[in-house]
């Protein structure tokens, strides 16, 4: 079974991206969080940085969209070549027809859920979508602390995946840590992002692996699919 390291660059120090990403270069993706000050209350960047994120960077990236407006500027992120590109649930009337255009372009579609957000409504649409996102924290920030009551959704989440056969990643962001990635893992998740985990590590690859040997060994009995990073 395949787990999935992420760092998330929030974490980083923005003068020197191209060194930080260096710092990263033995994970699986960069995730990238895009934030417009108007969905959640925090500004990140946008498609031009991004696009230079993409150049630069040694491993594929995992674009998280927290912006309003996101039928307008989600299909310009795989566009640019991004590997992965994930949109809230929150933001868009048109999921399935946003994950469409996404594929359609050849990124992997992402949809991410709130913690407030009922994941019910998207069981039955799941083979639209690559991956699915239920965030651990609310969205806006690094370094807030894991949100246990997020764990009964993304359990939800993992056995409709499983019933309906998918390869479907199901990724957790928001405090994941060497003391929080066994929960997420034993409860299904397989693709983890961490920000301040990874970035405030004196030796980042090996936090890296150290986060990659406590999913693998707390990944769910029976969980989907391997899934390698390139299908
Ligand atoms: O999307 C977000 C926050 O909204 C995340 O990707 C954070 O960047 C995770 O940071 P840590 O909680 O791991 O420090
Ligand atoms: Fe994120």
């Amino acid at each position: 079974m395949t787990t999935r390291i992420n760092p998330s660059i929030l974490a980083a120090d923005f003068v020197n991206l191209q060194a930080e990403l260096a710092r990263i270069a033995t994970a699986d993706l960069v995730h990238v969080d895009v934030m417009d000050n108007h969905f959640v209350p925090n500004l990140t960047f946008g498609p031009q940085m991004v696009g230079r994120i993409q150049d630069v960077s040694p491993i594929p990236l995992d674009v998280h969209l927290m912006i309003s407006d996101v039928d307008r500027w989600a299909p310009g992120y795989a566009e640019l070549g991004a590997y992965s590109v994930t949109f809230h649930a929150e933001a868009t009337d048109e999921p399935v027809a946003l994950a469409r255009r996404l594929r359609a372009i050849g990124a992997r579609a992402g949809i991410a859920l709130k913690p407030g957000t009922d994941a019910e409504p998207y069981l039955e649409l799941l083979s639209e979508f690559d991956q699915v996102l239920v965030m651990t924290v609310e969205p806006g920030f690094g370094g807030q602390s894991f949100m246990h009551e997020t764990m009964p959704k993304l359990r939800s989440v993992a056995d409709a995946v499983r019933a309906a056969g998918l390869d479907v990643w199901l990724q957790v962001d928001g405090g994941i840590s060497t003391d929080t990635i066994g929960i997420a893992a034993e409860a299904g998740a397989d693709t983890f992002v961490a920000g301040s985990a990874v970035f405030g590590a004196d030796v980042p690859a090996e936090r890296i692996a150290a986060l990659r040997d406590l999913a693998a060994s707390h990944r769910h009995e029976g969980a989907h699919g391997p899934g390698s990073l390139k299908s």
